[in-house]
């Protein structure tokens, strides 16, 4: 059993952990980070395949709210900015919509784009927080008079398209912080989000980084008067490390099992438990999995758009004009189905041929098809399949499809140290529990959770790693 002593302990490798260790080492502080997995980066994770040279993110890919975003600012002002190819591309040129119809496409002469910004408004503003799809149905059943049947048809699809915001079904999606406060346009990073992990972390010592170590439990200890504590961590392997203050960046998912999953891998028993002001908000976290399915093919075959939105639209025969909110309430129910197929969900599908010439195409998909890949015997067929007739719809003509030489799955909702993909808002629940913001005193929080700007995101996480760390720093500075 081993004993060291450090200013502040941190759970957890990813953007969070790794910023507030690079921001505490800036000022002088001492810190060790605590890493169950064999890498860093936690949902960043970057593959790279040494014969090709490719990569592929099968965590994050976009730096959202550029606007606002640090991240971005550092990667294309000063990390990379003399980079020769360029490090981030604005995607959003020539964007294409497809759905499962005769011509693959949207009709012309239908301005669904402004009829959703209006939902968005109306999804933000109601009284009551209900789930997004209700919120539709609000929505139509309020507003139909001023709308065509087109209209109503396809911006239905366009508003579940916030499914792949959130991770989860629209039924168990908020509608109040749907669409989450992003601002500013996205931005693909073209070289790897492990080049931000890279630049987080230089200078910061490699000794003070262990890997494999899997936090089991954490006792704050009195040794003086209130706010005299010492942080007493233990792991997995029963080594045990000691520290002034604490700083807890594991997923929502996984910190959710302290409360009564605490056998569960990942799982980290507090003591004393954790107050109940942080425990009381976990009551209805969502934190399901997105997926990833990429296939790479010898040349492109598809047209040269950034990206495509694969939409779910209402069937004509189940369009009731007199009664158009009913069959937005029928419309696009999945969770209990077992099997989806493609155009049963959103789908978003990044023209890698496009932003980073290379002939791959990536499809992110929501929750339920994400669940299927995860548990199928083999995800990468399974995977493949599910998003083959999605292809044939974007090419639009009826073409052999020829064999991928690469086909890559993810699995973040099986993965113990993640248990899904981002923080999301169920009907009624706080956007931030802001309990963990507070703290338990020498207890600190950070990741893409406890935070508002750039919440559920890389530089949200980011962001608040670096809080926690000012905050330490300035207790220590006392
Ligand atoms: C498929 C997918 C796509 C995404 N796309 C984007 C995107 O395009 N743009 C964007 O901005 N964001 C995106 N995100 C979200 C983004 O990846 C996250 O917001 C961000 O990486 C979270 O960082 P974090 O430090 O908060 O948490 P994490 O990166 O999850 O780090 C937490 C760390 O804690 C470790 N850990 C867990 N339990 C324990 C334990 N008991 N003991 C020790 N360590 C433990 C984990 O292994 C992990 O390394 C995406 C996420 C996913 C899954």
């Amino acid at each position: 059993m081993s004993e060291v002593d450090t200013d502040v302990i941190i759970i957890g490798a990813g953007i969070a952990g790794l910023n507030a260790a690079s921001t505490l080492h800036s000022k002088g502080l001492k810190s060790l980070i605590l890493e169950a997995r064999p890498r860093i980066g936690g949902r960043v994770y970057t593959k790279r395949d040494t014969v090709t040279g490719n990569h592929y993110d099968l965590g994050a890919s976009w730096f959202h709210s550029t606007m606002e975003n640090p991240i971005f600012d550092k990667f294309t002002n000063n990390w990379y900015s003399n980079s020769q190819i360029e490090s981030a591309k604005y995607d959003d040129n020539n964007v294409g919509i497809i759905i499962n119809s005769e011509t693959g496409s949207l009709p012309s002469g239908i301005n669904v784009g402004a009829i959703v910004d209006e939902m968005k408004y109306y999804s933000s503003n109601l009284k009551d927080d209900i789930s997004l799809h209700n919120c539709a149905i609000e929505y139509f059943k309020t507003k139909q008079h001023r709308l065509s049947r087109d209209e109503i048809k396809y911006s239905t699809a366009l508003f579940k398209f916030a499914e792949l915001l959130n991770g989860c079904d629209w039924d168990t999606i908020g509608s109040k912080f749907s669409y989450g406060p992003f601002n500013g346009r996205d931005a693909f990073n073209t070289i790897g989000y492990d080049k931000v992990i890279e630049k987080i972390i230089e200078g910061y010592p490699n000794d003070n980084v262990l890997l494999n170590k899997v936090v089991k439990s954490v006792e704050k200890i009195q040794v003086g008067k209130a706010d005299e504590t010492i942080i007493k961590v233990t792991n997995a392997d029963g080594s045990i490390y000691k520290s002034k203050y604490l700083i807890v960046t594991i997923p929502l998912g996984v910190l959710k099992l302290s409360i009564d999953k605490t056998n569960e891998e990942g799982a980290i028993t507090f003591n004393p438990p954790l107050p109940k002001p942080i425990t009381d908000n976990f009551a209805k976290t969502k934190f399901l999995p997105l997926a990833k399915v990429i296939v790479e093919f010898d040349k492109a075959f598809w047209p040269d758009n950034d990206k495509f939105l694969v939409l779910s639209v209402p069937n004509d025969d189940e369009l009731d004009i007199t009664k158009t909110y009913e069959t937005v309430k029928e419309f696009g129910n999945y969770t209990d189905k077992e099997n989806v197929k493609a155009f049963d969900f959103p789908c978003l599908v990044s023209n890698f041929n496009s932003v980073r010439k290379i002939p791959a195409l990536m499809f992110l998909l929501p929750s339920q098809p994400a669940y299927q890949i995860e548990n199928a015997s083999d995800p990468e067929k399974y995977g493949y399949d599910l998003i083959k007739p999605i292809i044939s719809k974007i090419v639009g003509k009826d073409i052999e499809i020829p064999e991928p030489k690469l086909i890559l799955t993810t699995s973040w909702g099986n993965d113990p140290y993640s248990r899904g993909a981002i923080s999301t808002c169920a009907p009624g629940d706080k956007f931030v529990n802001d309990a963990l913001i507070d703290g338990f005193g020498s207890i600190r929080f950070a990741g893409e959770g406890p935070v508002y700007q750039g919440h559920s995101c890389a530089h949200g996480a980011y962001i608040s790693g670096e809080r926690e760390a000012n905050y330490i720093i300035e207790k220590l500075s006392k």
